[in-house]
This record gives structure tokens, C-alpha cells and sequence, in this order.
């Protein structure tokens, strides 16, 4: 049923029909027994480029329990800094890049600043990896491949994760995922982590995508969800080990950015940026077991 789903999302003739794709920017169109909306939280801070807390749009989907899709709860500044993040820094060394194999860049000279001269490499990038690397053939993270955890990365995530009551989070591995219009990640589940009570956080900047989310095997029929930029989505509990994938990124988008015209919203017109966190170890371990 995953793979029928994926298919008939994927496929540009014909294109899919999106009735059934839920999205909760436009919750009028979406019928009603299919999600529960959150009451509102009560904090009105307003840290790492989000809205106070109180204004928060949160909602679960009754197929899907565990997962929890809050609509884009970002300040433009919010959206515009964790996209520069993404593309200007988390893509510099030590950080590992799916391009790092094929020596594409002059040696000390960062994907970005090269990109400035050169944008034949722009959409090689597919993915950087942060904190724990994930290992794309073994998927064993080891503790000889690993670098600090960006800090207000992990104070983004903390400050969520405390708001919907998962105490104690700490991210510890990232994949930035990079998508062109023509993109697709296939259905799989993430299951490296040696916690794999905590939440896994996605956050969505750029283009519009469509999500599947299904269950614990490949039989059950996935849920569609609409992703536009600024939307987070946690997987937890029985959702944290569901199959999901991206069959579709859609048309670009209008990207709201504080200065009129750069490179960063041109990328986002096109592109899609996801930053995928996951807490590793447990909360009582130094290092990893094996
Ligand atoms: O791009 C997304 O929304 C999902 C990415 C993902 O599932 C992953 O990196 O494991
Ligand atoms: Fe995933």
C-alpha cells in the first residue's frame, strides 16, 4: 500500500490528484474525523526564530498516532535564519556532504562560497549530516564519526520538545535533507537511533513537499500530508517507527524573505530544505554501545 501511495504521488503523467492530501493551511478543505487540533499552549516566549508558543497551530491525525504537525510556527527572521544556517553553515566542514566523494569543491573552499561562482555543483548537494553521522550503507552510527552538536540547533529543538511535554531531549544527529523539484525520498524508517523512545523532529523550509506517513510495515496505506515551509512535524510513540518518505516536491513557492531579492530565496523558490534531529543515546549513556 506504501508503494502504491509513493507511485501514484510521484508520477508527473499523470499527475496526481492532491483531494486527499491533507493540508492544514487550508483546514477548511480537510474533513474533520481525520485530525484532532490541539488546545493551545500557554507560553508566550518567543525564542530561535519561533512565535510565542500560545499562537501555535498544533494538530494529530487519528491514522497516525504520535505524530504531531505544528503549521509553520516560524517568524519570517525564524525561517530566513535556519535556512542560511542550513545552506551557509551546517554545509561547512567538519560536516560530512553526500558530495564529499565525488571532489567537487577546491580543497578549503566551502559549498556555498563556491556555489557564489560556480552553480553547476548547487544541485549536487543532496544531504549534510551533523552531531552523529549517519552511515547511508551501514546505518550504524560510531562514535569515531562524530562532531559537536550545533548548539541553538539543539535549543531549537529542546524548546519544542519541552513545549508538547518530551522532557529531556537532547539532539545529537542531524541530516539535512536538500531537495530539487525533481527530488523523491523513498519510503523507509529511521531506526539507527539507540533511543528510539524520544521524538524525531523534521522541520521544512522552501518548497512545498508531500509526506507520506504509514505504519510499522509496508502494508498500510500512508497518510498524505501537505509540508509548506516553516512546518515542523514530530514523530513519536507509535509513529516514531512508521514508514515515511517524500514522493513529490511541488512547484516553487513564494518564498517571504526579509531582503527583497538573494541567492538564499532563490534556492528556497526551488528547492527544499529539511533538517531531520534525532536524540541517539539514551538519556543514562555517555557513548554508544557498540
Ligand atoms: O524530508 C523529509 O521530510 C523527511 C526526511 C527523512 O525522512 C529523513 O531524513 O530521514
Ligand atoms: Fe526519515
Amino acid at each position: 500500500m506504501f508503494k502504491e501511495s509513493f507511485k501514484y504521488y510521484k508520477s508527473k503523467k499523470p499527475p496526481p490528484v492532491l483531494d486527499d492530501v491533507i493540508d492544514f493551511h487550508q483546514i477548511e478543505d480537510v474533513d474533520s474525523s481525520l485530525y484532532r487540533k490541539k488546545e493551545k499552549l500557554e507560553s508566550v516566549d518567543c525564542i530561535h526564530g519561533l512565535i510565542p508558543a500560545n499562537e501555535w497551530e498544533i494538530y494529530e491525525i487519528e491514522a497516525n498516532p504520535g505524530l504531531i504537525y505544528i503549521k509553520n510556527p516560524f517568524t519570517t527572521a525564524g525561517q530566513n535564519y535556519w535556512s542560511v544556517r542550513c545552506l551557509r553553515d551546517f554545509t561547512k566542514k567538519p560536516n560530512k556532504l553526500n558530495i564529499d566523494a565525488h571532489n567537487l569543491l577546491p580543497t578549503g573552499v566551502d559549498w556555498w562560497d563556491y556555489c557564489e561562482k560556480d552553480d553547476s555543483v548547487l544541485k549536487k548537494l543532496r544531504w549534510a549530516t551533523l552531531g552523529y553521522h549517519h552511515d547511508w550503507d551501514t546505518k550504524v552510527y560510531n562514535e569515531e564519526s562524530k562532531n559537536e552538536f550545533p548548539g541553538d540547533l539543539n535549543e531549537l529543538c529542546c524548546s519544542i520538545c519541552n513545549q508538547l511535554n518530551f522532557k529531556k531531549f537532547n539532539a545529537e544527529a542531524a541530516i539535512i535533507n536538500f531537495y530539487h523539484l525533481d527530488s523523491t525520498l523513498s519510503g523507509h524508517t529511521d531506526h539507527s537511533e539507540q533511543n528510539l523512545e524520544a521524538p524525531l523532529l523534521s522541520f521544512s523550509f522552501g518548497s512545498s513537499a508531500i509526506f507520506l506517513l504509514g505504519g510499522q510495515t509496508l502494508d498500510v496505506k500512508p497518510t498524505a500530508l501537505m509540508i509548506r515551509s516553516g512546518d515542523v512535524i514530530i514523530m513519536s510513540r507509535d509513529s516514531r517507527l512508521s514508514y515515511h518518505g517524500v514522493p513529490r516536491i511541488l512547484e516553487p513557492s513564494v518564498v517571504t524573505w526579509e531582503d527583497s531579492y538573494d541567492r538564499y530565496s532563490n534556492y528556497l523558490k526551488n528547492n527544499r530544505i529539511n533538517m531531520n534531529v534525532r536524540q541517539v543515546l539514551n538519556r543514562s549513556e555517555k557513548r554508544l554501545i557498540n
